[in-house]
């Protein structure tokens, strides 16, 4: 199994990517021993202003071939913290590979759309991409704690 976030944009370094950097390794740590792999971030950027078509394109290179896609959309579903552990418990003992993508500023492309196996939000408000990056990786962490049994998530 591969874990990959693809997302639009560079994180300059700030308080969001140590909060991205400390949850990912959190979620390495708690993942060694549940057979989770190390998370890999792939940022992507337009520079020539072509839009989300252009923005597609470069995340369609950047998701791994076979991966099942999860695009981070507002109007996506609103899973539970444990409904969303054991989602990822079943990729990984599916043996699948799982990439999650973030858009830029004016969202994802309907090309994404239409090829992506589940589209999770985070709550029906807008977030900054770059706090999508953060709430994600809490959410992965949390959610290998849920696996793990550790005393982190509470109901
Ligand atoms: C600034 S938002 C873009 C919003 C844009 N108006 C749209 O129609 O999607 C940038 C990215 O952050 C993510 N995002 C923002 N709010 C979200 C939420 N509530 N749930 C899940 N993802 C969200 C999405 O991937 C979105 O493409």
């Amino acid at each position: 199994m591969r874990i990959d976030i693809a997302a639009v944009g560079r994180l300059r370094k700030g308080p969001e990517s140590a909060m991205v950097d400390d949850y990912l390794d959190r979620f390495a740590k708690a993942g060694r021993s549940l057979g989770l792999p190390r998370i890999t971030m792939t940022e992507v950027e337009d520079k020539r202003g072509g839009g989300m078509a252009a923005e597609a394109e470069l995340l369609a290179r950047a998701i791994p071939a076979g991966s099942v896609l999860v695009l981070m959309d507002e109007r996506g579903e609103q899973p539970t913290s444990p409904d969303f552990a054991l989602r990822l418990a079943g990729w990984r003992d599916g043996a699948r590979d799982v990439c999650f993508v973030i858009g830029g500023a004016d969202g994802l492309d309907a090309s994404l759309r239409a090829r992506a196996d589940w589209q999770v939000s985070l709550g029906r408000m807008v977030w900054p991409h770059m706090l999508v990056r953060v709430m994600l990786a809490e959410q992965l962490y949390r959610a290998a704690t849920i696996l793990a049994g550790a005393p982190y998530h509470r109901e």
